[in-house]
């Protein structure tokens, strides 16, 4: 590709108001044409992102290197980082890469188009607004003061005791009628990257109803499971939030298409972006924000969301490997984690037919609750 053919890709990129589902295969791509030759002077890549907003131009950062560097397996993600983030080291350098040929440009480029509208929302909606570009992003919360800290229990805190506040409280311990489909659910805190999960693994993480997935964790899952927030917002957008609170939606992983499975036998060290992983909904909160719901509110919500996202995993048969969420509630919703995890552990499961998952074992559904190290 020729500098003055980028200049005026470039320039269209940066005039017109695209979404990021367009941007990014645009740019991509013009990233790959200008890394075939010599990346131009007076085009930095920065300057790639010149009139995107903020936050896109952030993510958009981190993917475009991801990208370059799978199709160009000849430039790690190493090599590239330090030129996209430091961008003058990569201004200046010449990068030999290798032409790109029919074959990666489609396994490339394909993507994008073939992530559309994963499995539940995706159908018979004509309200659903695709790509979450007219979200009301907020930044991440403010790590939690010492009172917070204080408030989260050490890491194996935990209550066999049902819960007063839930529905499921009434379950209780003494399963006996038919003691043996009956599961509870035992959570495992650990220290960890919820997202490092492997293929078929459920992540389960708390929303309102309102189809924002505006901060906090669920702003991480904006980003890595984009096909995902859309089928969720389509979800919400199809209903309201007092039907939608306590119940929960499964996302099955993004289809990858054609490329991408070629891409992954090749790579398989490199799990793409947001594939293979099912995102668990539970809509525990009707709104966000100032109409939030009370904490106590939440809480109770909790139970009976938690038991629909169950039943929604059991339906899916032995696909799910494994069950594993953030410390829902515990964040932007305000609830002490340890009220939520009682809430859960508090339930029985499994009775009057309920279907049961196949990750059960011995009566038990281990869900590792996963926090950021600096935050355990
Ligand atoms: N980047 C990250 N990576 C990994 N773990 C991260 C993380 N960021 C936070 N956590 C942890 O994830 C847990 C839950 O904390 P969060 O505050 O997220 O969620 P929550 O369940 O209390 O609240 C739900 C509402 O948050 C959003 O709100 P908005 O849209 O902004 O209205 C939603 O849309 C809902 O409405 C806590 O253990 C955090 O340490």
């Amino acid at each position: 590709m020729e500098a003055g053919l980028s200049a005026v890709k470039l320039a269209s990129i940066s005039s017109r108001r695209l979404s990021s589902r367009q941007t990014l295969p645009a740019i991509t791509k013009l990233g790959a044409g200008l890394l075939n030759t010599t990346f131009p002077s007076s085009h930095r890549v920065g300057d790639l992102f010149y009139g995107l907003p903020h936050r896109s131009v952030n993510r958009n950062k981190r993917d475009f290197s991801t990208r370059i560097a799978r199709i160009m397996p000849e430039k790690r993600p190493a090599d590239l980082g330090a030129a996209v983030e430091g961008k003058r080291g990569f201004k200046q350098t010449k990068l030999n890469f290798q032409p790109l040929t029919s074959k990666t440009k489609q396994a490339t480029f394909a993507t994008s188009e073939a992530q559309k509208e994963p499995g539940q929302g995706s159908s018979n909606s004509t309200s659903a607004t695709p790509g979450g570009d007219n979200v009301n992003k907020r930044t991440d919360p403010t790590p939690p003061t010492d009172k917070q800290r204080q408030q989260r229990p050490p890491p194996d805190a935990s209550s066999s005791s049902a819960n007063p506040a839930t529905a499921d409280a009434t379950a209780g311990a003494s399963a006996s009628s038919n003691a043996n489909a009956s599961y509870r659910i035992r959570i495992v805190d650990r220290p960890g990257d919820l997202f490092s999960a492997p293929r078929g693994a459920v992540l389960i993480h708390a929303c309102n109803a309102l189809g924002v997935w505006g901060g906090g964790v669920a702003l991480a899952f904006h980003d890595r499971y984009p096909d995902a927030y859309r089928a969720y917002r389509k979800h919400c957008l199809r209903s309201t939030p007092d039907r939608l609170a306590g119940t929960a939606l499964l996302i099955p992983p993004a289809r990858p298409s054609s490329g991408e499975r070629k891409e992954r036998e090749e790579q398989e060290d490199e799990e793409p972006t947001g594939s293979g992983h099912y995102v668990g909904c539970i809509f525990t909160s009707r709104k966000f924000g100032r109409g939030m719901d009370s904490p106590q509110e939440i809480l109770r919500l909790t139970a009976p969301a938690m038991r629909d996202l169950m039943r929604l995993v059991a339906e899916e048969g032995d696909k799910v490997t494994e069950v594993r969420m953030c410390r829902i509630n515990s964040g932007i919703f305000n609830v002490p984690w340890a009220e939520t995890k009682k809430a859960i552990e508090g339930m029985v499961l499994g009775r009057d037919g309920e279907p049961v998952p196949a990750v059960v074992k011995d009566g038990v559904l281990e869900v590792v609750a996963w926090e950021r190290p600096e935050w355990f």
